[in-house]
């Protein structure tokens, strides 16, 4: 099928029997095999089916959204560049302290965001292996629709925060645990927000080996100062009203409070009782268990989807 950089209507019209609901004013979501998404986003994954083949040597950072995906690709940024020239700074310096410069959203780009034209960001950052690239897509999306997908090598983060029911990527809990499902392969690391807070040292250490990397424990700490909200949420290039913005979003907006259990303080004895019977239903068995901490006050709580 041809695409072109916007996905066509023609290709989404199988879309017209779909669920949809009007998530915010102008933005519809589509129920698309069992998740929620944005139908641009649907056209873009049609375009990086198309458009895009992983090698084994890519690595995909893959989140739910609001789980601290900006921090992970703060940790990979400063990983990789410590052993590799992924990023090059504008001025070729493959040392230079990027995240100093950019915001962690400018460096690794989402995979369903990018058109692999001739200005992608896979052109402008990718200057040598490996190519790191993020996505909010559930595994099942992306195993069906990207080429050569279950090759690279992802790491999963989840958990602390989290948006729910009827938004982009959600439901939440079917999201996460598709990706638990796999923790086990070889070519994956899955770890929570929690996991990283509570002991970021150790967790940075087992992404470090899980990346092929090496570093010592004084470069492990200065990776966890480097990519640590306390300063990245304070440099210029994340304050900046002007410069700091991608996508429409203001940079600063990536660096809320990024403490474990404040969602507590804004939901209500019901919401918590609701969300507790979800989490019973959804990953009973699983292992997986929830560290409540919900980012977005506005929630709207689904018992069916
Ligand atoms: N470097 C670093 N260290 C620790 N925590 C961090 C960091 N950067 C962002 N955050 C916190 O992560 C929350 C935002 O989640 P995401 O980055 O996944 O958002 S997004 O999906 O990319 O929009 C958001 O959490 P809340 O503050 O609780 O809302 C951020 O504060």
């Amino acid at each position: 099928m041809a695409t072109n950089a916007q996905g066509s209507d023609e290709e989404t019209s199988f879309l017209n029997d779909s669920r949809k609901v009007e998530w915010r004013p102008g933005t519809i979501l589509v129920y698309w095999k069992g998740f929620w998404l944005m139908l641009d986003l649907i056209k873009s994954i049609m375009i990086v089916e198309n458009q895009f083949k992983p090698l084994p040597s890519d690595i995909l950072l893959a989140s739910y959204p609001k789980t601290g995906t900006t921090w992970l690709k703060a940790l990979a940024v400063s990983i990789i560049s410590h052993n590799s020239k992924a990023w090059i700074s504008p001025e070729g310096d493959a040392q230079a302290d990027l995240l100093q410069t950019h915001n962690p959203h400018e460096l690794i780009p989402f995979l369903e965001m990018e058109t692999f034209g001739e200005n992608s960001s896979q052109n402008i950052n990718k200057v040598l292996s490996p190519w790191v690239f993020s996505t909010h897509l559930p595994y099942s999306i992306l195993l069906e629709h990207v080429k050569n997908f279950g090759v690279v090598s992802f790491i999963f983060l989840a958990i602390q925060h989290m948006l729910l029911g009827i938004v982009p990527e959600g439901p939440f809990f079917d999201h996460v645990l598709e990706y638990w499902k796999e923790r086990e392969k070889k070519n994956v690391f899955f770890v929570t927000y929690e996991e990283l807070k509570e002991n970021p040292k150790e967790s940075v250490r087992s992404l470090v080996e899980f990346l092929r990397c090496s570093m010592t424990s004084e470069e492990i700490e200065q990776v966890v100062w480097k990519s640590s909200h306390e300063r990245l949420s304070k440099l210029d290039v994340n304050i900046d009203e002007v410069k700091g913005i991608w996508l429409g979003i203001p940079f600063n907006l990536y660096f809320r409070k990024g403490v474990v259990g404040d969602g507590k303080n804004q939901l209500t004895t019901e919401m918590m009782e609701r969300l507790e019977a979800l989490e019973n239903q959804r990953w009973e068995g699983s292992g997986l268990k929830l560290k409540l901490s919900i980012a977005n006050p506005n929630i709207k709580l689904m018992d069916k989807i």
